[in-house]
């Protein structure tokens, strides 16, 4: 039997075709309603020692709309009870990109060894508007306020 679509997409939402990769997992989800994130799951069992990491596959693969794109955000529960995190917090998901979304998780505890099981929800994906940018060289960038200060440069004072 073939599952029933997920509702539509609330106004402003968007159509994202999935393709489910490993067996049992779960279509991305938002847990809810207006959540900016839908959680990914891990599709095997993980141990993470104090500062170790490892690429673990979601078992979802996307197909993004042209002019979007997504971003894969750590989990802030578990990276407040846990430390666990993403080395390339936030990853990008092109919209090209039809492989697994996979989640290169880090634990960033530095005493306390992390075990994941398959299912469970460690990131979330963020699907956003991007625009591309036409990379326009000169030889002079226009005046603004800011000018080259950064780093600091508005004060070090909470
Ligand atoms: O957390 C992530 C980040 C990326 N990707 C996939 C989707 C993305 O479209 C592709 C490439 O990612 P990115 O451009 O960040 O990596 P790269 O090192 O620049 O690889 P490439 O040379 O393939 O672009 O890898 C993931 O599955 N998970
Ligand atoms: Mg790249």
């Amino acid at each position: 039997m073939v599952d029933p679509l997920p509702p539509a997409p609330p106004p402003g939402g968007l159509d994202v075709p999935v393709r489910l990769v490993a067996e049992g997992a779960p279509l991305p989800r938002y847990a809810l309603p207006g959540d900016a994130g839908a959680d990914l799951t891990v599709t095997e069992d993980v141990e993470l020692a104090p500062f170790q990491r490892a690429l673990v596959g979601t078992g979802v693969a996307v197909a993004i709309p042209e002019g979007y794109a997504g971003f894969v955000h750590p989990r802030s529960g578990l990276a407040a009870r846990h430390g666990l995190s993403l080395v390339n917090a936030p990853g990008t998901i092109d919209a090209g990109y039809r492989g697994e979304i996979k989640v290169n998780l880090v634990n960033l505890d530095p005493t306390t060894p992390l075990t994941l099981r398959r299912g469970d929800r460690v990131a979330q994906l963020v699907v956003q508007p991007v625009v591309q940018a036409r990379f326009v060289p000169v030889e002079e960038l226009p005046a603004s306020t800011r000018g080259e200060a950064g780093h600091g440069s508005t004060g070090q004072e909470a």
